[in-house]
C-alpha cells in the first residue's frame, strides 16, 4: 500500500504513477480560479486609478509570476488575511494598489504566455529599462509581433537573444502616444490582448488591426474586451479583427474570479473514461472562457451534461466517441480532448490548432509522440491531429514542462495501469496540487 509520504516523494522527485480508475466516479471537484482572468485582472488593477481587490484568484506559478512582475514595476500587492475566504481555508483576497511604473527591473516570465505577451506594453508605460526573460522553453515561444507592434508605436526595444523571442529589454519613457497598429496574431491571440490591456493608458488610445490569415482563441480576445469594458474603458470591436480602445482611466474594482473552466476539463473528461459522475460547482451562466464549450464537446464524445444552478454535472459511461472538431477558438482544450480521443471507439480529427506548436511546447508533436509511445496512432496534419484509437500500454508519458501534457497523462492513466507521468509538478503552472485534487476525485 502507498503511504502519503511515499506518494509525496514520488510527485516531487520521480515519475508519478497515475492512478487507474477502479469504478465509476462520484465526485465534486472545486476547481481553482481562471489563469486567464486572474492575470488580466492583475494587469488591469495595476493600471487602474485606485486600489482594487481580487477574490478567488488563482494562486499558481503563472499568476505568482504576474504578481511578482507587477510588484517589480512598483505595484503594491498584498494578501488580505482577514477575509472570510481565508477563514474557510481558501486563498486570501489579493489587494492591489497601483503606483507609478518604473525600471530598472527584470521580469521572469517563467513559461507563462500571459506574462510574456501582456507585460511588454505595460513596461512601455514605465520609466526605465525592463528586461524580460523566462524558462528555456519560453525562449522559443513566438514574441515577434508584440515587439514589432510596440516598435511601430515608438517604444524602444533591444533584443539580446534570437530575433522575435525572449530575452529582450523594453525601455519605457513613462508614456506611449498610441494611435493605430497592425499585428499578425495568427500565432497567438495574446499578441492582441497584450496591446489592448494597456491601450487605455496610451495618450491616444489604440486601434489594433489583425492582419494574419487566421486568428486563434477569439474568446480570449473577447475576454480582454469584456474586462476592459467592465472597468469603464470604451472598446469598439464592431469590425471583424479590429479593436479600438479609447484613452481613459481604468476603474479600480472589487472582483471575483470564475473557476478555470479549461482546468475543469481533465476532471470532467475523467467521467467519460471511468464512467460515473463529476460535478464542478461555480460554473458561470455566461462567460468568455473557452472552456464553456466543454459541455457540448463532451456530449458529442458520449457524456450527458446538466447545469443545475451553478453546478455542472457530467456523466459518462466509459465509452468515448471520436469526433471531427475545429478547436481554433479553444486550443487550450486540445491536450485533454486528445487524451480522451486516444481512448475512443472511433477516430478523432482536431483542426484549427496549428498555433499549438508555439504553446508551452510544440503540443501537436508532443501529443503525437507520447500517445504513439503508449501504443496509439496519431498523425499530425498541417493544422491539427488525427487520432486513431489502438490498444494502449504503460510507459512513461513525457510532459515537456507542459501542464496540460501532465493532465492528459493522468487521464490516460485512468485506463492504463502502470502509466507514469514525468514531472507532474509542472501542473503547478496553473493548477496547485493537481495530484491531490485528482486523488480526491478518485477516492470513493
Ligand atoms: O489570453 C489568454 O489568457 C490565453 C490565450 C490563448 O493563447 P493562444 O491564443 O496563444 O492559444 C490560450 O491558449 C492561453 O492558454 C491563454
Ligand atoms: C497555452 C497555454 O498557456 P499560456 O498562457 O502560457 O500561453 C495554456 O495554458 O494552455
Amino acid at each position: 500500500m502507498t503511504t502519503p509520504a511515499t506518494t509525496a516523494t514520488r510527485e516531487a522527485d520521480a515519475d508519478w504513477l497515475a492512478p487507474t480508475a477502479t469504478g465509476p466516479l462520484d465526485a465534486t471537484v472545486e476547481v481553482p480560479g481562471s489563469k486567464s482572468l486572474t492575470n488580466r485582472y492583475l494587469v488591469l488593477a495595476a493600471l487602474a486609478s485606485g486600489p482594487g481587490r481580487l477574490r478567488g484568484a488563482l494562486r499558481s506559478r503563472d499568476t505568482e509570476l504576474m504578481a511578482a512582475a507587477l510588484a517589480t514595476l512598483g505595484t503594491r500587492l498584498t494578501d488580505d488575511a482577514r477575509t472570510d475566504a481565508t477563514a474557510a481555508g481558501a486563498d486570501p483576497d489579493w489587494l492591489i494598489t497601483p503606483a507609478p511604473l518604473r525600471g530598472p527591473a527584470t521580469i521572469d516570465c517563467g513559461l507563462a504566455g500571459t506574462v510574456m505577451r501582456f507585460l511588454p506594453a505595460v513596461a512601455a508605460l514605465a520609466d526605465g529599462p525592463i528586461r524580460f526573460d523566462g524558462d528555456e522553453g519560453a525562449r522559443v515561444r513566438p514574441m515577434g509581433p508584440v515587439l514589432t507592434a510596440l516598435r511601430a508605436l515608438g517604444v524602444s526595444i533591444t533584443e539580446s537573444g534570437a530575433v522575435g523571442h525572449l530575452p529582450f529589454t523594453v525601455t519605457g519613457r513613462g508614456s506611449v502616444r498610441g494611435g493605430a497598429v497592425d499585428v499578425d496574431a495568427s500565432a497567438s491571440s495574446q499578441f492582441v490582448s497584450g496591446l489592448l490591456l494597456a491601450a487605455a493608458r496610451f495618450e491616444q488610445g489604440l486601434t489594433v488591426r489583425h492582419i494574419g490569415a487566421t486568428l486563434p482563441s477569439l474568446p480570449h480576445i473577447d475576454m480582454t474586451v469584456q474586462l476592459l469594458r467592465d472597468a469603464g474603458v470604451t472598446v469598439d470591436d464592431s469590425r471583424p479583427a479590429i479593436w479600438r480602445v479609447a484613452p481613459g482611466p481604468i476603474a479600480a474594482r472589487d472582483v471575483r474570479v470564475e473557476p478555470d473552466l479549461s482546468n475543469a476539463g481533465p476532471f470532467l473528461a475523467a467521467a467519460l473514461i471511468a464512467g460515473g459522475t463529476v460535478r464542478v460547482p461555480g460554473w458561470p451562466a455566461t462567460t468568455t472562457q473557452p472552456g464553456a464549450l466543454l459541455p457540448q464537446i463532451l456530449e458529442r464524445m458520449g457524456a450527458t451534461t446538466r447545469l443545475d444552478g451553478d453546478v455542472l454535472t457530467v456523466t459518462g459511461t466509459g465509452v468515448v466517441h471520436g469526433l471531427d472538431l475545429d478547436l481554433h477558438a479553444a486550443g487550450e482544450l486540445a491536450p485533454t480532448l486528445a487524451a480522451l480521443a486516444a481512448l475512443g471507439d472511433s477516430p478523432t480529427r482536431l483542426r484549427g490548432i496549428a498555433h499549438l506548436r508555439g504553446h508551452e511546447t510544440d503540443r501537436l508533436a508532443a501529443l503525437a509522440i507520447e500517445i504513439t509511445r503508449l501504443g496509439g496512432q496519431v498523425e499530425q496534419t498541417a493544422d491539427g491531429l488525427v487520432i486513431t484509437p489502438r490498444p494502449l500500454h504503460a510507459a512513461t508519458m513525457r510532459t515537456y514542462h507542459d501542464h496540460r501534457m501532465a493532465t492528459a497523462g493522468a487521464l490516460l492513466g485512468l485506463r492504463i495501469p502502470g502509466l507514469l507521468v514525468e514531472n507532474v509538478a509542472t501542473t503547478a503552472k496553473t493548477l496547485p496540487d493537481f495530484p491531490g485534487l485528482w486523488r480526491r476525485m478518485l477516492a470513493r
